[in-house]
């Protein structure tokens, strides 16, 4: 099994790598547009982690550079999964601190129109699409992980209130985790016909601004712990 796992930053893609390949060795592969992908080798799935950038435009850009990359490489395997992967925000009640999420749907929060009524998802304007569904295999992940296994939203702009924090659990009333990458990196999937999944570790709670309340550590660990328990999953789908 291939697998290209995308994070947003640097500092994610090493909690990730951490958790894959404790041991290393860790080799390092340029793909068109100076990303970097970095792949354990010693594990029987083959995982390539990709930092590419923050929000969903990077994110989108990045994952469809890897996918494109590998699939013009001559005798190169095509992935069969791309992960994204990272910390998040949590909402209230269902994700807390440290907590790890599993997607089960990945949204596109703010994709859409705003009216006096509220927000319009793009599907009710006649075009696009605002929800993937993440791989069959994500709710197996999220069982051996003993993650949250909820809905991701994706947004542009960070939470920052608490309106807004109600506004969004309000149109997504089981939304586990706010982050600003998953979507993207699930077009760019989608246009490949590669599955997708996502998973976050939380590191802040949606809501009013607090940056002394964050515990971006806590998720990096919590991330690389979750990676350490997905490389049996990857293998058993594989057999
Ligand atoms: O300055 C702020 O108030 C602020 C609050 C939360 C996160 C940020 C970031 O710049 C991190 C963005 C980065 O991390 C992911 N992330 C982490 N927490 C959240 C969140 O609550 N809402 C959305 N994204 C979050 C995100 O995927 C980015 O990669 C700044």
């Amino acid at each position: 099994m291939r697998v290209l796992v995308v994070t947003a930053v640097r500092a994610e893609a090493d909690s990730v790598v951490a958790g894959l390949c404790p041991d290393g060795p860790v080799t390092s592969h340029r793909v068109p547009g100076g990303h970097t992908l970095r792949r354990c080798a010693g594990t029987g799935t083959a995982v390539d982690v990709l930092a590419g950038g923050v929000g969903p435009a990077a994110a989108a850009a990045a994952t469809a550079t890897a996918l494109t990359a590998a699939a013009s490489t001559p005798g190169a395997p095509p992935y069969d999964l791309v992960v994204s992967a990272g910390i998040g925000g949590g909402f209230a009640g269902v994700a807390p601190l440290g907590a790890v999420v599993v997607a089960d749907a990945m949204v596109a929060a703010d994709l859409g129109a705003q009216t006096p009524d509220g927000h319009l998802p793009v599907e009710e304007l006649g075009f696009g699409r605002s929800v993937h569904r993440p791989a069959a295999l994500s709710e197996r992940v999220a069982e051996v992980l003993g993650a949250v296994h909820g809905p991701v939203l994706t947004v542009s702009t960070v939470t920052g209130t608490a309106a807004r924090a109600a506004e969004l659990t309000a149109r997504h009333p089981r939304a586990a985790v706010e982050a600003m990458e998953g979507f993207g990196v699930a077009e760019a999937a989608a246009s490949h016909g590669v599955p997708v999944a996502e998973i976050r570790a939380v590191s802040n709670a949606v809501g009013p601004r607090d940056r002394a309340a964050w515990r971006v550590g806590e998720a990096l660990d919590a991330l690389r712990d979750a990676f350490r328990l997905l490389i049996p999953v990857l293998d058993e789908e594989a057999r």
